[in-house]
């Protein structure tokens, strides 16, 4: 446990608004706007750390939505430490629902919450997180203001079950909407299995993106040891939430504040973390971008040269069998942490929310089913993470090796002249809306070897970077037997989903990658040993498609439909570096080292 020298009440930042002799008017405007609603003057002024709570819950945000009823045990932590609460709204992130995706919010709610936390009377912040981008959009938020702040997730949903079948959210959907095309059930069929996967408040129950990046808040030190894969409605939640609220007051005591905490040995054990959990395709992009915003290095690089060495230890669909609430009871996040930290693979002194260290958190730890979460002498895979491919289509994209399942090796990687390698066709979709028109076109020739690609889905050509490149073969092929190819593309997948996808290519089509030279009928090597995939098509070949390209005006895509995304169009870079805002990450601990100014 850390000693940290601690703050005195009038070194509070929330003195600037209410306890400034120097402006009585700006300090009175403050203080009596707030005793409208019925705050004391005495919470105001009487030395008290103000914390907000960043409430990501609405009725539009159904997996964050019980947030609404946590914070008030926040609250009540809050206040049995000293501290006012003061509960505030996140623009809604929510990935299921929003169009065109909501990866686009990431980085508007972003904005709003560093212009929150920047320009309010806040000491510290909780932060409610729970679907995907939420967290990311939080830390990466805690990072460029840099008040003392915890996160709290909301935890998942309760294990769906259909008859005596585990349904885990999203990964569900992906099987069902084969038997669909299948023939082998029908939608009544397809619609109830599915909505039995989400049975209770809560995010995804199944490793997607959203349990994997509050984990990562977790591994980052960010959330209280344990907290982040309680299942929402168990009585644990509430209580963290309390502890949590408690835990806020304390921090701004002692001045511990998010870039203490994120720092280069806390994002290694984030990666190495990530590839234990089987994590989704959706971290390394949001985890670059809050190491971005922490002025801390980080690329795709690191993701392979740290993870991929790292074996699967939890048993957590998409890469496993089980769901949330199995591997709360395994022992969550602290059982994984402590199994790696045992094979030096975790910076124990990293630091942590709690002011213990990561090894002082988790060494107790240990596997309570060593069925859900394995011991690292018997993973369910040893190399585990993701790979980072690179050739003549794209500088980054990623496979994530966890969900490459025995057909998929059986089919595509056990030729004996070619380990780790396959050639195939492609037949290339622009955008989503292409593919959904023209899968089950026969002339499309698919066939069992083909490789499917998707372009125009990245940050720029599908606002946001949309989860699409998950895609189904044709209804043709998958009644012969085929449920699965090869799929490629610039833009994500869901997290949930345990395709064995190239994702995330990097530039992508719409910003001058070379992805919008591929043409359908065009053959790909793809070599996982040598982290590699080259269009097999001469350079002569390239260059002149590329004047072609030019002298129709370059790749085209379907233009901005609301002022955000012209605007998150113009300043948004490539997946492969977080997608965060060009720009933003040059403003860093901006409470401390530009406070905000007057405002009358
Ligand atoms: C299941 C969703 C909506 O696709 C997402 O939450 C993810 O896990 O990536």
């Amino acid at each position: 446990m850390t000693q940290r020298p601690r703050l005195t009440p009038d070194q509070l930042r929330s003195r600037w608004w209410f306890d400034n002799a120097e402006h009585p008017g700006t300090t009175a405007l403050c203080i009596e706007r707030y005793m409208n609603y019925g705050v004391t003057l005495d919470e105001l002024t009487s030395g008290r750390p103000i914390i907000g709570i960043a409430q990501s819950g609405s009725d539009l945000t159904p997996c964050n939505r019980h947030h609404i009823e946590l914070v008030k045990r926040v609250k009540d932590g809050i206040r049995a430490a000293g501290g006012v609460p003061f509960e505030f709204p996140m623009h809604p992130i929510h990935e299921n629902v929003r169009r065109p995706t909501a990866a686009l919010d990431r980085n508007l709610a972003y904005l709003g919450l560093v212009e929150v936390l920047h320009g309010y009377p806040l000491d510290g912040v909780v932060l409610t997180t729970g679907c995907d981008k939420t967290t990311p959009a939080c830390l990466m938020a805690a990072a460029t203001v840099n008040i003392p702040a915890i996160v709290l997730s909301g935890g998942p949903m309760l294990n769906g079950w259909h008859g005596n079948q585990r349904v885990g959210s999203g990964t569900i959907i992906w099987e069902l909407r084969k038997r669909l095309a299948a023939g082998e059930i029908d939608y009544a069929e397809f619609l109830s299995t599915a909505t039995d996967s989400a049975p209770s408040v809560g995010h995804c129950n199944t490793m997607g993106t959203a349990s994997t990046m509050n984990s990562m808040a977790e591994a980052l030190g960010m959330s209280l040891p344990g907290s982040a894969m309680i299942p929402g409605p168990y009585k644990e939640r509430s209580m963290v939430a309390y502890d949590t609220g408690q835990r806020a007051v304390e921090m701004v005591w002692e001045d511990l504040r998010p870039l203490d905490i994120l720092t280069r040995e806390a994002f290694e054990n984030a990666i190495v973390v990530c590839s234990a959990l089987g994590g989704s395709s959706n971290a390394p992009v949001h985890v670059n971008a809050i190491a971005r915003h922490a002025g801390v290095p980080l690329d795709n690089d690191d993701w392979q040269q740290l993870g991929h060495r790292v074996p699967l230890l939890a048993n957590v669909m998409p890469a496993g069998v089980y769901l949330g609430e199995e591997f709360h009871r395994a022992g969550g996040v602290p059982a994984v942490t402590a199994e790696l930290l045992k094979q030096g693979m975790i910076h124990g002194e990293a630091l942590t929310i709690n002011g213990r260290t990561m090894a002082d958190n988790v060494s107790d730890c240990e596997t309570q089913d060593d069925d859900v979460i394995r011991r690292f002498a018997d993973p369910l895979t040893t190399r585990a993470g993701f790979i980072n491919l690179k050739g003549n289509l794209f500088d980054s994209a990623l496979m994530k090796t966890s969900v490459i399942s025995a057909d998929f090796r059986r089919r595509f990687l056990e030729n004996p002249d070619d380990p780790d390698a396959f050639e195939g066709k492609v037949v290339v979709f622009d955008g989503s809306e292409d593919y959904h028109a023209r899968i089950d076109d026969p002339a499309l020739g698919i066939d069992a070897t083909t490789i499917l690609v998707m372009r125009g889905a990245g940050p720029v050509g599908h606002p946001g970077g949309a989860e699409v490149v998950n895609m189904q073969p044709p209804e043709a092929l998958i009644r012969q037997g085929v449920d699965s190819l090869p799929c490629l593309g610039d833009g994500r997948q869901s997290g949930t989903s345990g395709s064995p996808s190239i994702l995330n290519a990097s530039p992508e089509a719409a910003t001058g990658g070379p992805l919008a030279l591929l043409q359908s009928g065009d053959r790909l090597r793809v070599d996982l040993g040598r982290g590699e995939v080259r269009l097999l098509v001469s350079d002569q070949e390239l260059t002149s498609r590329r004047e072609q390209l030019k002298c129709h005006g370059g790749y085209a895509y379907p233009g901005h439909q609301t002022p955000w995304q012209e605007i998150q169009r113009t300043l948004v870079e490539p997946l492969d570096r977080g997608m965060t805002l060009r720009g933003a990450d040059h403003y860093r601990d901006v409470a401390r080292r530009s406070p905000p100014r007057d405002n009358h």
